[in-house]
């Protein structure tokens, strides 16, 4: 793009006259390149690398890391992720791709000249060469928006401190605004609600709605991270939405990792407790995850339906996360469109605004 000096002051103008380009990053956790050992201790390096993640003394957790765990994890999640691979790739990535273009498109429809990118923050495709690519296309506005609903310092700040990182190294930055979090956005509860109520009319009603969200040490809650309360804030209004009472709900923290004390209740101890207590039937849904991924789609939808169904439980739906449903990337415009705004996104380029504008002046001007 060559630079022009405007014949009016010294300020640099695009010569293709438009407006300085925005761009919206959707930023997911992060996932494997393929369901091989190799690739997964690439993946679980890093992941578990990240001082966000695990909060204990550094070398010692380095050595824990490479020592033990990623001698032993990589191969018993890589079979776990071959459960669950697409011949597209990871489900993860995939959903995370598509969420990105609809989001772009549905922005678009609504006048909205925005470039949305995706990017992880681990493995591929990374934050930072995401966050180059648009810098070097000449974007001026960024809006961090994370596949997130509810906030963690695991997950949220930590892709957030990969977005200053970048940022430390950049001479001429772009404007950038970060979404901390959308955890009780009507919008979103509306999404999760309908998809809960969808699922129903077409499958009946479970005695128990079990509400799974990913888990973190408790150690985090007593250092002050919201995330425990932003899940039953969650939690709560979509229960209220459904008009559920309380013991036609519950909410469960799975995916624990370490011998650690987690957030409880634990999902799969949970499940099978009401197995064993003649709950017949169960469905479960994941708000925490906004595309489906290896942790629901093995970790819920397979061991925590062997164990509900093994303690005596008759029936388990898993109910799919919000994926590509168009209440989301309706959801997920509006809570972005509300970020952007001050930020000029209009399609008709400033310049031709106001072309139209001066001309509209003079053939006012023209009939006085
Ligand atoms: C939804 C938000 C998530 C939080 C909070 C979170 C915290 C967290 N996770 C681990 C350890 C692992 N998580 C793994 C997979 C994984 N985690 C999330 C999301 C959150 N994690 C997603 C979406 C996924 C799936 C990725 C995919 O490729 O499908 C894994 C890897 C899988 C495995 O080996 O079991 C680990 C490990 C910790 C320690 C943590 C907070 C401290
Ligand atoms: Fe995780
Ligand atoms: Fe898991």
């Amino acid at each position: 793009m060559t630079l022009l000096t405007s014949p009016f002051s010294q300020e640099p103008t695009f010569s293709h006259g438009q407006s300085p380009r925005t761009a919206v990053l959707y930023c997911n956790l992060g996932t494997p390149d393929e369901p091989t050992t190799p690739a997964v201790r690439r993946f679980l390096a890093e992941f578990l690398g990240d001082p966000r993640v695990v909060e204990i003394p550094r070398l010692l957790w380095l050595m824990i890391l490479h020592g033990i765990i990623l001698r032993i994890r990589p191969a018993k999640s890589a079979a776990k992720y071959a459960t669950v691979w697409l011949p597209e790739g990871s489900p993860l990535k995939i959903w995370t791709e598509k969420q990105a273009k609809m989001l772009q498109g549905w922005l678009a429809q609504r006048g909205h000249d925005v470039q949305v990118r995706y990017a992880m923050r681990y493995g591929r495709t990374s934050i930072a060469s995401q966050l180059d690519a648009l810098k070097a296309a000449g974007t001026t506005r960024i809006l961090i928006l994370p596949a997130y609903p509810q906030y963690s310092a695991t997950t949220t700040a930590s892709l957030f401190d990969a977005v200053y990182l970048w940022a430390s190294k950049v001479r001429n930055l772009p404007e950038l605004r970060f979404i901390n979090h959308y955890h009780d956005d009507p919008r979103y509860i509306a999404a999760l609600a309908a998809s809960v109520q969808r699922y129903w009319q077409n499958n009946g009603r479970p005695n128990v709605l079990v509400m799974s969200f990913h888990g973190v040490p408790e150690r985090t809650l007593h250092l002050g991270d919201p995330y425990h309360c932003e899940c039953f804030k969650t939690a709560r209004l979509l229960a209220e939405h459904l008009g559920l009472s309380k013991d036609q709900f519950k909410v469960t923290f799975q995916s624990r990792l370490g011998r650690a004390k987690w957030l409880e209740p634990y999902t799969e101890p949970t499940l099978i407790d009401m197995g064993k207590a003649g709950v017949k039937r169960v469905d479960v849904v994941c708000p925490a995850f906004t595309s489906d991924c290896l942790e629901t789609l093995e970790e819920i939808n397979q061991e925590a339906r062997e164990a509900f169904l093994h303690a005596g439980g008759q029936e388990f739906h898993y109910i799919a996360c919000l994926n590509d449903d168009p209440a989301w990337i309706t959801a997920l415009c509006d809570i972005t469109q509300q970020h952007l705004q001050g930020w000029p996104t209009q399609t008709v380029p400033n310049d031709a605004r106001l072309a139209a504008s001066k001309a509209a002046a003079l053939a006012q001007g023209a009939k006085q």
